[in-house]
């Protein structure tokens, strides 16, 4: 599916505006990923089921509040942060990668769709020295090295009904990863949102600070 009907059968009450904003992903990343790869090539046909939709899977779970500060760590070409940022437009969201050509993708995306609620820097996790309300990530690095990175760069105010904390993206069995963490994790099962079968083994690890 290349437009993005999907995003309406689970986001039923989004605006025209971010209708037209989830839109447009489709042609800025056939454009920016045929310059500087930041997807799969055979993903681009797949981008709102395996990209935009998985991302938001997140806000299935947390619903962020006006106000609140997310940390997407290692965004690549903006994911999840762009599909939060369109459909959270008053939480402010700060999209870092370690590689600069990821960081310029993700600027032109969000410059081109007009969000005035992203900042993308080419930073690694370790140099951030902001304060977050949560932390969102997808296929970076394993839990264990993951948590020193951000450990210390929770607010310590809570707006949200959910405590801030860690909401990562991962698939698989996950029960080795959590224990070799020693971290306090939820499962929320994406498949208890969206009946598609890419989500069957996808989850959102919830950690709490
Ligand atoms: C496999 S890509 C995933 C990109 C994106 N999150 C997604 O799911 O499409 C992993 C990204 O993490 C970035 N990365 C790895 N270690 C990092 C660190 N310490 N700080 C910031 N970015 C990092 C890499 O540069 C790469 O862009």
């Amino acid at each position: 599916m290349v437009n993005p009907d999907l995003i309406l059968k689970y986001f039923p009450n989004i605006s025209e505006l971010q209708l037209e904003q989830f839109a447009e992903l489709y042609d800025l990343y056939s454009f920016w990923n045929a310059q500087i790869n930041v997807i799969s090539r055979k993903d681009i046909d797949e981008l709102y089921e395996r990209h935009i939709l998985h991302s938001l899977g997140i806000a299935k779970f947390c619903t962020f509040k006006p106000g609140e500060k997310v940390l997407d760590v290692g965004t690549g070409g903006g994911f999840p942060g762009i599909p939060l940022a369109i459909l959270f437009p008053e939480t402010y969201f700060h999209l870092v990668d370690s590689i600069g050509k990821k960081i310029k993708v993700v600027t032109e995306v969000a410059a081109s769709l007009g969000l005035t609620n992203v900042k993308a820097s080419h930073l690694r996790a370790e140099q951030v020295n902001e304060k977050y309300n949560f932390v969102v990530s997808r296929a970076v690095t394993r839990l264990v090295d993951f948590y020193p990175w951000i450990r210390g760069k929770f607010a310590k105010e809570h707006i949200n009904a959910i405590p801030n904390g860690i909401l990562y993206l991962k698939g698989g069995d996950l029960t080795e990863e959590i224990k070799e963490s020693k971290l306090k994790a939820e499962l929320h099962p994406l498949s208890a949102y969206f009946e598609e079968d890419f989500f069957e083994t996808k989850f959102v690890v919830y950690i709490p600070q």
